[in-house]
């Protein structure tokens, strides 16, 4: 994947991505766009967390495998949106219904303490703090990471959320890239 230069920090900012699938084999599709995402030029896989099933939210679906990431990042945070939606396409990703079922669905939570309000872009995602299949796996890898709306930590977040539809699958537990 290209990238121009235009879009490039001269420094690393850090970004954390949720990771979703509930189409096909959700577990190869989340670790291969991860792949695809540390190969792209102006991105380095920080940390991934553990996987989990999560029961859908929205419409009657399968259960969905959900994750989090933390990437450095020299990418603008519009450039850093248009490379999540180019490898959610790659990864046969087809818009229908809102909240349906997809084989890959990559947001973008967090970028530094930056809050964007664009028509096509909010950072911090406008519903990560309301979702445990979010919070739970970010907790795992920025616990301390602070939501720049609420200003409050994602672990002190994880605490007002119910969490009783989340279950480890695949622990990534000291994982280093
Ligand atoms: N923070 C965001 N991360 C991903 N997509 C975003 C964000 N803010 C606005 N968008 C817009 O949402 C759609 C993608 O929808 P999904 O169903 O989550 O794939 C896209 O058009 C973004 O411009
Ligand atoms: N358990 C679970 N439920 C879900 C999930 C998910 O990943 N896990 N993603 C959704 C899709 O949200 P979408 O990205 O389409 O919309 P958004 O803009 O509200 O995030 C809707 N429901």
């Amino acid at each position: 994947m290209s990238t121009k230069l235009w879009r490039l920090h001269s420094v690393s900012k850090r970004s954390a991505i949720a990771l979703g699938s509930n189409m096909g084999d959700t577990q190869e599709i989340l670790e291969a766009s991860l792949e695809t995402l540390a190969q792209t030029p102006g991105i380095i896989l920080e940390a991934k967390s553990s996987w989990y099933t999560t029961k859908a939210i929205g419409p009657p679906q399968p259960d969905y495998l959900n994750g989090c990431a933390i990437l450095k990042v020299q990418l603008f945070p519009q450039a850093l949106l248009e490379t999540l939606l180019t490898i959610e396409q790659k990864f046969g990703r087809v818009r229908q219904e809102r909240w349906g079922p997809r084989t890959l669905d990559l947001d973008l939570l967090l970028y530094d303490d930056i809050i964007v309000d664009q028509p096509n872009l909010q950072i911090p995602h406008p519903r990560m703090s309301e979702r445990a299949f979010v919070l739970v796996p970010l907790a795992e890898i920025a616990p301390d990471w602070i939501e720049p709306v609420s200003q409050r930590v994602i672990q002190d977040l994880l605490q007002d959320v119910d969490t009783c539809d989340v279950h480890l699958v695949k622990s990534n537990k000291n994982y280093h890239p």
